[in-house]
């Protein structure tokens, strides 16, 4: 396989790889920037005269056009091109890489590396051998789920950028706890065990999150209290509806900005 960038999310994924047990050969990065890959990987700063069975795009979105003629010579008709890249559409894709033999868009996350990451996955056309291919590989990274591309820039805002969405939740309550009394290093840590047990525990869970919550919730008791708060208006709610759409909404202006380059 051939990664195009190796930055924050493709260096992720391919720590997800390696994780999961596959051999550092298996990988080339090609990346003019990049320090260091890990052991095993070909590190290069030009893409070589060869074609590959596997591309994977991890570059920055703005910086497809200027690397299309680079990258399209690695291409040929046994080529899945996957591509992360938020707002750019298969149709682009398609027109800057004719001769790629499919094209699917890959929407993970960081926890990727972690073998937890969701990983939307969108194509048109794929052959169902390809499909088994690109799910087997998908695997290690955590959770693959294939969704028709009219519904990428809200699944790029929720799975793909929705950490950084929790990291600001865990941070909310670690900043709270340290306003109201805890030293704030221990608000953190005891802010980051929390939000894991409490995801681990829906994980493995039969009951959903609002069953769970009920759970937690003594009737009269102290969770109730911050309840009335949080529930209060549905402000959360609202809150977090108001962020996603604004999250997809970006999403699908870069698709247009992107189409208009075609
Ligand atoms: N960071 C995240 O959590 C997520 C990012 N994505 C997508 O992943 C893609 C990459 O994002 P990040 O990893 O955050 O960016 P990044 O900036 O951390 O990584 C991009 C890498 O591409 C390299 N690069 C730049 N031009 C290149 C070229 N012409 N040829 C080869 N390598 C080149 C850079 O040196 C850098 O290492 C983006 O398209 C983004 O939309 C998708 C899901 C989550
Ligand atoms: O912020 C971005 O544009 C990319 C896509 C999802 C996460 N990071």
């Amino acid at each position: 396989m051939l990664l195009v960038g190796c930055g924050n999310m493709g260096g992720a994924m391919l720590a997800g790889w390696l994780r999961g047990g596959m051999a550092g050969e298996n990988f080339t990065v090609v990346d003019p920037y990049v320090d260091a890959v890990p052991d095993g990987v070909r590190l290069l700063r030009t893409v070589p005269d060869e074609t590959f069975d596997v591309v994977l795009l991890a570059i920055k979105p703005q910086g497809l056009i200027d690397a299309v003629p680079t990258i399209e010579p690695v291409m040929g008709p046994q080529t899945v091109l996957l591509s992360l890249l938020a707002g750019v559409e298969l149709a682009t894709l398609a027109a800057r890489f004719p001769r790629a033999g499919a094209v699917v868009r890959v929407m993970p996350n960081l926890s990727a590396a972690l073998g937890k990451s969701p990983v939307a996955l969108a194509g048109d056309g794929v052959s169902a051998e390809r499909v088994a291919m690109v799910d087997a590989l998908m695997m290690p990274l955590g959770q693959g789920e294939w969704i028709g591309e009219d519904r990428f820039d809200l699944v790029t805002a929720l799975a793909g950028s929705g950490p950084a969405f929790v990291y600001r939740f865990i941070d909310a309550l670690g900043a709270a706890a340290t306003d109201l009394g805890l030293p704030e290093d221990q608000a953190r840590r005891l802010a980051i065990a929390t939000v894991d047990g409490a995801t681990a525990l829906a994980l493995a869970s039969e009951h959903a999150p609002a069953e769970l919550a009920r759970r937690v919730a003594s009737p009269g008791g102290v969770t109730e209290a911050g309840l009335r708060t949080l529930d209060a208006d549905d402000r959360l709610l609202k809150l977090v509806t108001d962020t996603l759409r604004d999250a997809a909404e970006r999403s699908a202006e870069m698709s247009a900005e992107a189409r208009k380059k075609d």
